[in-house]
């Protein structure tokens, strides 16, 4: 892990310095007898090192009791609760790094890990082991804009910016952007508990993306737009890493991903099956 944080700050000390910017460690204590992490030269933006990821879940039936109506009556009789905890193992052993301008898609089967791995590199799950390093402020797309149903548009924009750290100059120059981005017109004044799932999908795609971010990650969030906002989108994604961020994008449509992305990862029960070019990843994950 020292060997790692090390590397990491050569690598970093390569760079002009930049105090906007700070490195975000979300260390856990290694396991014994692991080897660092081999850091290739560049300008990374997040280190993702041996990552596991553990799902606590309390009062879980185990698999013995599922569906067991003996058991379930001995349990009321006796009086006992259901105290058992199920550990669910969603990440295990990820290691990548990405770098500045990339656009990285990840893809696997339903409840392969993709939510989760997003939501540890945001900081929003904590390392079972293993560690998260980001250069910058990881931003998950729908949660750090996190929007309120029984507000308006308007007042979900103007809090979302304020939100991500824009200041009141900032906002009122984004408004009129991220509302003709999203595509809601007039819907902007009612309350989003009127919106459709597509209509929300896009007004927080748009309050997401009008910051820059370091790094943006975006779960499913193109999924429920139209053909045309997802066209727009993909522009946005684009500008978003000529402006040397890096995205990650969790998207079930490979079409998606593919049209979008300069990388792919694939992960499978948790670990990573295939990691590199889009066509060759989606190949082979369309194959397997
Ligand atoms: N809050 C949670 N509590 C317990 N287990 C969870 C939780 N969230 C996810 N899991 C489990 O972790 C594993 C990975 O789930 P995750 O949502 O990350 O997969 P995914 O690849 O994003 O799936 P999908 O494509 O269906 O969205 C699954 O086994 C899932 O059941």
């Amino acid at each position: 892990m020292a060997e790692l944080t090390k590397e990491l700050s050569q690598v970093k000390g390569d760079r002009p310095a930049d105090p906007g910017k700070d490195v975000r460690v979300h260390p856990n204590p290694d396991p014994p007898g692991k080897q660092p992490l081999d850091v290739p030269t560049g300008t990374p933006t997040v280190i993702v090192d041996d990552l596991h990821i553990v799902y606590r879940v309390y009062g879980a039936a185990s698999d013995s009791e599922k569906g067991n109506a003996v058991n379930a009556l001995t349990r009321l009789l006796k009086r006992q609760g259901r105290p058992q905890m199920k550990e669910v193992h969603a990440v295990k052993g990820v290691t990548f790094v990405a770098y500045h301008g990339d656009a990285i898609g990840i893809v696997g089967r339903n409840g392969s890990g993709k939510s989760t791995l997003l939501r540890a590199i945001a900081g929003l799950l904590p390392p079972h082991a293993g560690a998260v390093y980001t250069d910058g402020q990881p931003s998950l797309l729908g949660v750090n804009a996190a929007l309120m149903r029984e507000l308006t548009g308007e007042r979900n924009i103007v809090l979302g910016c304020y939100a991500m750290g824009m200041t009141p100059t900032e906002v009122k120059e984004k408004y009129q952007e991220i509302v003709d981005f999203s595509g809601i017109d007039e819907f902007v004044q009612l309350p989003m508990s009127t919106y459709s799932s597509g209509m929300g999908a896009r007004l927080r795609f748009a309050i997401s993306s009008a910051k820059t971010h370091d790094v943006l990650l975006i779960d499913e969030a193109l999924a429920t737009g139209d053909r045309e906002f997802r066209k727009k989108s993909e522009g946005r994604i684009r500008q978003i890493r000529e402006s040397a961020g890096t995205v990650f994008l969790v998207a079930h449509d490979l079409r998606v991903i593919e049209e979008t992305c300069n990388r792919v990862i694939w992960l499978h029960k948790g670990k990573i099956k295939m990691d590199g070019d889009p066509k060759e990843v989606i190949a082979a994950y369309n194959k397997g």
